[in-house]
């Protein structure tokens, strides 16, 4: 059945009201449909290499090369009704379909002198965006005064983070490319100082698969507790990029540099018995008893006397702190860098595309 433009019109209508974000990959198909059914055939300049977003919608238009406008129209149409079942919102009595619980993408508690900070973002694997980055360090800087003992980092769903967010990389400033390279630069170092200064024993709980940042800033944790679900993934060669959260200096001499090479530099995903062989897990736990065990173990914990804890912490990572500090600044500069490079902008137009995955 051919689609009027009635049936288009209304297609457009419906796509506004969608409560939940469909996807990057549908959104450009839905772009690309769009274009082609409302103006025809590509023929605009191909956008630059770093314009990401344009270069995305670009690509996904010209790919309609001459289809029919009216075939396009049908499409969009049909791609419409096909999804609207998945966008309708959820009803006010069920929780939110992809699980989300209110109070943000973070959610921080303190209970039996543990602050817990959980990613909260299950339908999008836990990737931290940048306000998450801000609200980890807003949460860090009140737990370092408030009356707990222990801080602890999890996930909520089944992965515990699956890294930075790619799409931080799509929404260029004014001032470009750099400029977003040097702010995304700036607010790394800034988040890894936090990790490296904390004053209280910082505690993961990985509750599943960890990628890139998330596994990185474990060498700077005192306790990583994991579910024999976990693994722990850093693709840094295959997104263009290179280590950060000074795993380029704790990685090596936690597991010695030729395990850290192949994690770092040829992206080798470990288990979590695997890391914790190597040193970067402290323990492993059934899925099925990990919160049971890991919380009673912290709770006994709060128990020892807290300034003999402060002290002895304080006496193991003094000596390292001002090299941390310098390999920080150092991997933000390379990083700065990489951003600006041919080889991540191909890795983040390939996710976004939905070509790659990990
Ligand atoms: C201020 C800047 C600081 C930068 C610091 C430098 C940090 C570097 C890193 O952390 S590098 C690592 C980056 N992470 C990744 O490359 C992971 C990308 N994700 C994947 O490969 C996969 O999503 C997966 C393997 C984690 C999970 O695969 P699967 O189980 O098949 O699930 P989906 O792919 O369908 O994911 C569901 C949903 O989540 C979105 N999503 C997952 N991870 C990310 C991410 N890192 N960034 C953005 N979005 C992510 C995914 O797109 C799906 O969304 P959708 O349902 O399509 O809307």
């Amino acid at each position: 059945m051919r689609a009027s433009q009635k049936d288009f019109e209304s297609a457009l209508r419906q796509v506004k009201l969608w409560k939940k974000d469909p996807g990057n990959e549908v959104k450009l198909k839905l772009y690309a449909l769009y274009k082609q059914a409302t103006e025809g055939p590509c023929n605009l300049p191909k956008p630059g290499m770093m314009d990401l977003v344009n270069k995305a919608k670009w690509d996904a238009w010209s790919a309609l090369g001459s289809l029919p406008k009216e075939t396009a129209r049908e499409n969009y149409v049909d791609l419409v009704s096909s999804l609207s079942a998945a966008s309708e919102p959820p009803s006010p009595a069920k929780p939110a379909a992809d699980g989300e619980q209110a109070g943000g993408d973070l959610v921080v508690t303190s209970e039996n002198h543990i602050t817990t900070i959980t990613f909260n973002r299950p339908a999008k694997k836990n990737a931290i965006t940048t306000q998450m980055y801000r609200d980890i360090m807003l949460a860090l800087q009140a737990a370092s005064k408030d009356d707990s003992v222990l801080t602890v980092l999890t996930g909520n769903g089944d992965y515990y983070c699956s890294g930075n967010d790619l799409t931080n990389f799509t929404d260029i400033p004014p001032g470009g490319p750099e400029e977003k390279a040097r702010t995304n630069a700036v607010l790394l170092r800034e988040f890894v100082d936090y990790f490296i200064d904390f004053p209280k024993p910082l505690v993961a709980v990985v509750n599943g698969p960890a990628v890139g940042i998330s596994v990185t800033i474990l060498g700077l944790f005192d306790l990583v507790y994991a579910s024999d679900r976990a693994t722990f993934h850093t693709p840094f060669s295959p997104l263009g990029l290179s280590p950060e959260g000074c795993s380029s200096y704790t990685f090596p001499k936690m597991m010695g540099p030729s395990k850290a090479a192949e994690m770092l530099i040829f992206g080798r995903k470990l288990t979590a018995q695997e890391a914790c062989a190597q040193g970067l897990v402290t323990e492993v736990f059934p899925d099925s008893t990990l919160q049971k065990e890991v919380w009673t173990r912290l709770r006994a914990y709060t128990k020892l006397p807290p300034n003999a804890v402060r002290t002895s912490r304080e006496v193991m990572r003094s000596k390292g702190r001002e090299r941390l500090h310098a390999v920080n600044a150092e991997e933000c500069e390379a990083l700065r860098q990489r951003w600006l490079s041919e080889e991540c902008a191909s890795a983040v137009l390939r996710f976004m595309s939905r070509k790659a995955k990990l």
